[in-house]
């Protein structure tokens, strides 16, 4: 049986892309039982049947990598995250916690610092050195000067991407820039319609030059520790997994544990102050919440 992708899930239909074919499928009552495992998402690499021409049925979802909740998609593999320079101003603890939350997902990002034009080259130069050294992909953009459109460009095609980034940073700016015919989805939802109300609109995978997708809604919303624990939180900052077969206890968290490698590593300028001081800040913050959402 032919094989796609779901890219568009709206009144009870997915539409399933198969090359240039767009087939609309319903999805068989084995996804409809209480004990169905998972339901179809957009994102989904989907097994169907095509029973008229571009009509069908869902029959079976092939090995989903990952799920993200905001926006609903599966299978995203590269996060965009976009923080500007400057309106508003950069923030490496906003980043970090960003970064944290796709580590966990186990997505890559491609972190991209908008409004370039707006500020000095310095500040931008010790933003690309500080998280390229830890592997990340850094690229400045401005939509006045253009700078990095390209590289931006060839850094999406062939994944599965998601926009992410407070609100003006830029992302349906460098959106037009890079598509001018995907209309990204702006604006903070939740303010605009209140809370708990349904918009009308659903996310929707746009295909890209070069093969992949870009989603046309903007992820991560909500950044609270949700299903994070204090060992994921450790994994999820890269510089510190990399040294942390040092540790001399394993699980180490890294906060006072004797014979850590990563606060050795810290101490002597090898690792950055500043990031573990945000470790540091996101234990505590992941405690509160912990707190606050006590099964109790
Ligand atoms: N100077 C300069 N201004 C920019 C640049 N990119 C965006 N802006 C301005 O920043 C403001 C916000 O840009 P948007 O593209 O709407 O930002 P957004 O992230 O989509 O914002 P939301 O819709 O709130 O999520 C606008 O006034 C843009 O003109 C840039 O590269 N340089
Ligand atoms: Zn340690």
């Amino acid at each position: 049986m032919p094989e796609g992708r779901i890219v568009k899930a709206l009144s009870g239909f997915y539409y399933v892309a198969d090359g240039d074919n767009i087939v609309s499928c319903r999805a068989r009552g084995l996804f409809k039982k209480k004990d169905a495992k998972i339901n179809p998402l957009v994102g989904d690499w989907v097994v169907y049947e095509e029973t008229d021409p571009s009509e069908g049925y869902v029959m079976e979802i092939v090995n989903r990598q990952n799920e993200l909740l905001r926006p609903s998609v599966a299978n995203v593999d590269q996060a965009v995250l976009v923080f500007s320079l400057h309106e508003p101003s950069f923030s490496s603890l906003l980043l970090d916690k960003f970064l944290v939350h796709i580590e966990h997902v186990g997505i890559d990002a491609l972190i991209v610092l908008s409004k370039a034009d707006l500020v000095d080259d310095e500040l931008i130069e010790s933003i690309v050195a500080t998280y390229s050294a830890i592997g990340y992909k850094v690229i400045p953009f401005s939509k006045r000067d253009l700078r990095g459109l390209e590289e931006i460009r060839r850094e999406l095609a062939g994944h599965i991407n998601v926009f992410a980034g407070q609100s003006g940073v830029g992302k349906s700016s460098l959106i037009n820039c890079l598509f001018p015919n995907v209309s990204m989805q702006t604006g903070d939802i939740s303010q605009k319609l209140g809370r708990g109300r349904h918009t009308t609109r659903h996310v929707e995978l746009v295909p890209i030059e070069g093969g992949g997708y870009v989603a046309d809604t903007p992820g991560f919303s909500s950044l609270e520790f949700v299903g994070i624990d204090e060992q994921d939180l450790a994994n999820s900052f890269r510089d510190f997994t990399d040294v942390s077969d040092g540790c001399k206890f394993r699980g180490c968290l890294h906060l006072s544990e004797p014979g850590c490698a990563v606060q050795a590593g810290v101490e002597q300028g090898e690792l950055s102050q500043e990031r573990y001081d945000h470790y540091r800040q996101f234990m505590e913050e992941l405690k509160e919440y912990q707190r606050r959402n006590k099964p109790w």
